[in-house]
């Protein structure tokens, strides 16, 4: 079965949107299957961001991404990849469609709420990165 990984960004923690985000996967029918409040490590993010290195805004996010809490989900269902990028939005959260996470919670093109997996195989990349922080069982 297809998976992915779901970041719920430092800023959306705080503003306590964790159950809300949640709620929006399980209502489009997508399991949860595993879910982890974690302070990502630099060491974690440089690995998850590496194809942004370089460009101007790395450094701020992964400052931003590394300042507090996020909520680590690794979510599973047919085509899970690009169904939760459709309910994710576009990045930039002036540019989502109504009614997806970033077009309601996103605040700046950085603190948009979330993060979803590009595609299969960078899904699975990106939860063996974040395995070095969590212990996924399988
Ligand atoms: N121009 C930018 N200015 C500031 N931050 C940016 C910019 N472009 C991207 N980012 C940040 O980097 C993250 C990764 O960028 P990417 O282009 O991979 O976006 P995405 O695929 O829509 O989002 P994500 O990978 O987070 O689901 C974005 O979620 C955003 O927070």
């Amino acid at each position: 079965m297809e998976r992915t990984l779901v970041i719920i960004k430092p800023e959306a923690v705080i503003k306590k949107l964790v159950g809300k985000i949640i709620s929006i996967y399980e209502d489009n029918r997508l399991d949860i299957i595993h879910a982890h409040r974690v302070l990502p490590t630099k060491e974690v993010l440089e690995k998850h961001y590496d194809a942004h290195k370089g460009k101007e805004f790395y450094d701020s996010l992964i400052d931003f991404m590394s300042s507090s809490e996020v909520m680590v989900l690794i979510l599973e269902g047919e085509n899970v990849v690009n169904i939760v990028r459709e309910i994710n939005g576009s990045t930039n959260p002036l540019k989502a469609k109504p009614g997806s996470i970033r077009y309601m919670f996103g605040e700046t093109i950085q603190k948009n709420a979330v993060h979803g997996s590009e595609s299969i195989e960078i899904a699975a990349k990106e939860i063996d990165i974040w395995r070095d922080l969590i212990r996924f069982e399988s």
